[in-house]
């Protein structure tokens, strides 16, 4: 067996068979109803005025059908009487046609008004869901992104903030056409209420049905959430500039085309086969449809034969039992389609129930920010592990950092730095021990004030797709139009003589994705991350190897100017480069998560320890 294929028999080992038992029962398909009244409220408050008239042209488009059967109704009696009276007045049969031409006309009209208006509304609900997503996306935590479970959550809620539309019109539609099978059914009960009967009979088994296969797709596409989700990635990563480069180099477009073959086709299969029952089986129930439907039309030719109806009286009843028997297998099979689409709103509503847990909460009081710090940070037996690790990242980590101390961060990759910084920006919380500023723990402290004190640059910084100028402001959005303060940022972290090269000065779009814009070097990209740093009035500077990218001269460049501009605050810095890291007043040593030793430059090499060793290996490599 391959490693490809063992890979995907593993996925679908886990996954639930979407052939076998349904992945839902049908009382957690009932109870998605529920959602129902808050997806209409959610509508409501996107546009109250929009959503009235609506409702307004539908109420009006439901009457419509029965009036309609009931005009020709009287114009064939009408036409009828007139052949057997030679000589008789035209008049009244064309006021009748004038106004079947006038209700043709306004059902046209009205129809179109409801799909301009639904298409309104629809467009309205889809962009402030998304906005809605990108605000609560905003709120949670770093670690929930990092899990997968969150992210099938996501993608699906997502996909839904379009397609939800659809669902909306599908409601509307429900309501107006029951309110017109109640018109419509009025005249028929009177006629024969067996006939209301018949139709049900004629149409339940196409809606069981319906139901039965809605419910299967909905479990197919469910269970499938993970595998389209490496679909999408696996056609971004095949076809996308951000990884053209690499591809290409490698040769990868064979291995990421099988493995999008080899997913497309079996969700394909098992799609088929679910696509063909249902049409199979959907063919043998119209045909029942059908069947009630000519019994009927057969009962009311022999009572118009007999006498006891006009022919008038049989055009709308057999008009108003085939409409009924449309509408109702419409109605049934929408029902469950609107089922269907109250499961795919659960996804929605679940992915807004996610909560953070890194908020500032009532159950805490929350103490005012030092300004400034007075004792720095302590970590007191800090402890982490990712969730869904079972590793420690970082474990036992007890170190102070002082208050307008430079620290620097040494140890291998994956020795634990990046999450000991992440842990000091609160983008996690520890799993044990804690961090105290001031004496107080960090989760003491407003998480966005806290924020708002630290700045971090970290060494897999963003490359937004915006001008230059807003690449650096970014650090601090609020002050995005002031210029002094961006240029000087940009000076201090000799991102100018980037700028200044560009042609568009610091309205240059920067990065490819978008016309026009120019694409930087890695080290010309870092200057401008690290303008950022400067954007903020933070009491905290993190600097995670943030000089990587830059050349010798530069980095000495970038050093001393740091040195002096964060004369007075605090700063962490994580850097491999040891000529770097001895000009921190104090170096923390650490090693599988774990801490070795900590002191300055020349008390470490005294020490004769871990950090001498690693610098005396990097020395070497330089001689
Ligand atoms: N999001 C994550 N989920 C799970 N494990 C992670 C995650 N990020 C890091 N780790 C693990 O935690 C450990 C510490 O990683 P960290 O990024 O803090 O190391 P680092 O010292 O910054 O490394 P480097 O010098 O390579 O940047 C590593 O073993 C890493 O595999």
């Amino acid at each position: 067996m391959s490693w490809l294929s063992k890979k995907f028999a593993k996925i679908s080992a886990k996954r639930p068979r979407p052939d076998g038992k349904p992945a839902l029962s049908v009382r957690e398909r009932v109870s998605a109803l529920k959602n129902l009244p808050e997806f209409l409220r959610l509508i409501w408050e996107t546009s109250p005025s929009l959503a009235l008239a609506n409702i307004g042209l539908r109420l009006l488009r439901a009457a419509l059908p029965v009036a309609m059967l009931y005009v020709a109704r009287l114009i064939l009696d009408t036409v009828i009487g007139l052949a057997r009276t030679p000589g008789a007045s035209f008049t009244p049969i064309i006021g009748l046609v004038g106004l079947e031409f006038g209700l043709a006309i306004f059902s046209d009209v009205l129809g179109r008004g409801v799909a301009l208006l639904d298409s309104l509304l629809g467009d309205l609900f889809a962009n402030r869901s998304s906005v809605r997503l990108m605000e609560h996306a905003g709120q949670l935590d770093l670690d929930q992104f990092e899990d997968s479970v969150f992210y099938d959550k996501l993608e699906r809620a997502r996909r839904q903030t379009l397609s939800r539309t659809v669902l909306m019109s599908q409601v509307l539609s429900q309501a107006q056409d029951i309110i017109t099978m109640l018109f419509l059914a009025v005249g028929l009960a009177a006629f024969n209420p067996w006939l209301l009967l018949l139709l049900l009979v004629a149409v339940v088994p196409a809606f069981l049905g319906e139901s039965h296969f809605n419910e299967r797709s909905y479990s197919l596409v469910h269970s499938w959430t993970p595998e389209r989700r490496e679909l999408d990635y696996l056609r971004q990563t095949g076809a996308s500039d951000e990884t053209a480069k690499e591809v290409k180099i490698f040769g990868l477009s064979g291995f990421l085309i099988e493995r999008f073959k080899m997913l497309s086709d079996e969700f394909y299969q098992k799609n088929k086969a679910l696509v063909v029952r249902r049409a199979g089986w959907g063919a043998l129930f119209a045909a029942i449809g059908a069947g009630g439907y000519y019994a009927a039309y057969l009962y009311i030719i022999a009572q118009a034969i007999r006498g006891h109806i006009s022919i008038g009286q049989l055009t709308f009843l057999s008009g108003s039992f085939a409409r009924m028997r449309t509408l109702l297998e419409g109605i049934l099979s929408r029902f469950s389609s609107v089922a269907e689409g109250a499961l795919y709103l659960q996804d929605f509503f679940d992915f807004f129930h996610l909560q953070p847990r890194i908020v500032r909460t009532d159950d805490r009081p929350v103490r005012p920010f030092p300004r400034p710090i007075q004792q720095g940070f302590v970590f007191e037996n800090v402890g982490f592990q990712y969730r869904g690790s079972s590793k420690w990242a970082v474990r036992n980590l007890s170190f102070t950092l002082r208050a307008g101390e430079k620290l620097a961060l040494v140890g291998e990759n994956g020795a634990g730095k990046t999450t000991l910084v992440k842990l000091l920006s609160r983008l996690y919380d520890p799993s044990e021990g804690r961090i105290l500023l001031d004496g107080h723990d960090l989760r003491d402290y407003d998480p966005a004030e806290l924020r708002q004190e630290i700045g971090v640059i970290f060494q897999d910084f963003v490359r937004f797709q915006l001008s230059a100028g807003q690449n650096l402001a970014v650090g601090r959005i609020e002050e995005k139009e002031n210029t002094d303060r961006i240029q000087s940022a940009a000076a201090q972290s000799l991102a100018d003589t980037v700028i200044r090269k560009l042609p568009g000065g610091y309205e240059q779009m920067i990065g490819r994705r978008f016309a026009g814009g120019v694409d930087l070097s890695g080290g010309e990209w870092q200057k401008i991350a690290l303008g950022r740093a400067y954007m903020r009035e933070a009491q905290l500077l993190i600097l995670d190897e943030p000089t990587a990218a830059l050349d010798a001269r530069a980095e000495h460049e970038v050093f001393q100017r740091f040195a002096d501009l964060t004369q007075g605050k605090t700063a962490v810095l994580i850097s491999h480069r040891f000529s770097t890291v001895r000009m921190a007043d104090r170096i923390l040593v650490i090693e599988n998560g774990q801490f070795v030793e900590i002191g300055s430059h020349e008390e470490l090499l005294a020490r004769n320890g871990r950090y001498s060793e690693l610098f005396a290996l990097q020395a070497a490599g330089y001689r």
